[in-house]
């Protein structure tokens, strides 16, 4: 799955130029670098994970333009102390395993990579106040079975109303769901919930008021001072939560990804026979579609009307991918 979006999706990093630029004595060469993962990104500066400590990183020359984002995986050469005012730099981007991009919008028209390497989006939904957004949902659904990340419905506020209805809507395309309380009687058991993130690397999205901020702290306790301590590196004193930043579980248990700020996501680029894909039960009865079918509802001749009419397929299955695939289009906030 996620070899899919190789190509459009690794940016190609420019090599250092060996031969047209001789190595110098003081220059670091790749032979020195060590790994590191992108924890947060503020202003052109990154903050990143080498060896279990924080060390502050500005990209170097061989990256050009290239992004570096929340979840990439880099090479580090330079000052990887973590000392107060060191600063490393990173020549490398590891190639990405899976990305998510932001919408583009009206001061950016680019759809931005956001995170990468995620290998679940989980949907943070309250099941009331606010009400569930469900095209909000279903576009969080395309752009994690797009990408090739398993996706993960939360939902949260399980002492304001009954899940039913909610996933009755998600029970035919087989969407995994939890449900958490965290206010009111009987509130704060994560045990469902950390199972599911155990071992992963989850982004955490979910518009304004769902719950994401006392789900986040519920699990990493340090959460707060975490992203303190992000924060005084950047010595700008104050969290500007706009950032996405990637947190990890007590225990060694799995990473999590934060994404204030963000949205919505950007799924212009999301092409209907990839969506298919991700559910390959239907993927099977397109065979025969005619060159070109996006399998939309407005197809005239596809293989899924076809496999409804003769019982193969479940209608409901059908009629939500099919759902899927038209909120694929136009934009929508968070
Ligand atoms: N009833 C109830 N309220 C909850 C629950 N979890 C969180 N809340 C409340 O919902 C409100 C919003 O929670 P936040 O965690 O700030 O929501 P958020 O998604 O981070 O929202 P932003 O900070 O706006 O991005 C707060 O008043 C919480 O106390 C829950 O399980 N049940
Ligand atoms: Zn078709």
């Amino acid at each position: 799955m996620t070899g899919r979006y190789s190509e459009h999706d690794h940016e190609h990093y420019e090599r250092p130029r060996r031969r047209t630029r001789p190595r110098t004595k003081d220059r670091p060469t790749y032979d020195d670098a060590v790994d590191g993962v992108v924890v947060t990104v503020d202003r052109g500066r990154f903050t990143l994970l080498v060896d279990g400590h924080r060390v502050m990183a500005m990209k170097s020359r061989p990256l050009g333009r290239k992004g570096v984002v929340v979840g990439d995986r880099v090479r580090v050469v330079g000052d990887t102390s973590g000392d107060d005012g060191s600063l490393a730099r990173i020549v490398e981007v590891v190639p990405r395993t899976t990305t998510l991009r932001r919408t583009a919008d009206d001061d950016d028209p680019v759809e931005r990579v956001i995170v990468s390497n995620a290998d679940q989006l989980v949907v943070v939904t309250a099941l009331a106040d606010p009400e569930p957004r469900p095209r909000l949902i279903d576009r969080a659904l395309v752009a994690a079975y797009d990408a090739g990340m398993a996706p993960l419905l939360c939902l949260t506020k399980a002492d304001l109303a009954d899940p039913e209805t909610l996933l009755s809507t998600y029970r035919s395309l087989g969407v995994p769901w939890v449900v958490t309380q965290l206010k009111g009687e009987g509130a704060g058991d994560l045990t469902e919930v950390r199972e599911r993130l155990r071992g992963r690397t989850s982004v955490l999205v979910g518009h304004s008021g769902v719950g994401k901020s006392t789900l986040v702290n519920a699990l990493v306790p340090d959460a707060g001072r975490e992203v303190g301590i992000v924060n005084s590196v950047t010595g700008r004193g104050r969290h500007t939560s706009t950032s996405a930043y990637l947190l990890e579980l007590p225990g060694r248990d799995g990473w999590i990804i934060d994404t204030p700020g963000i949205r919505s996501f950007g799924l212009a680029h999301v092409q209907p026979e990839n969506l298919i894909e991700a559910f390959p039960d239907l993927e099977e009865m397109t065979e025969d579609c005619p060159r070109g079918c996006t399998h939309g509802s407005e197809e005239p001749e596809c293989g899924l009307d076809e496999a409804v009419a003769s019982g193969e397929a479940d209608p409901d299955r059908v009629e939500s991918f099919r759902r899927l695939l038209a909120a694929r289009e136009g934009a929508s906030d968070w």
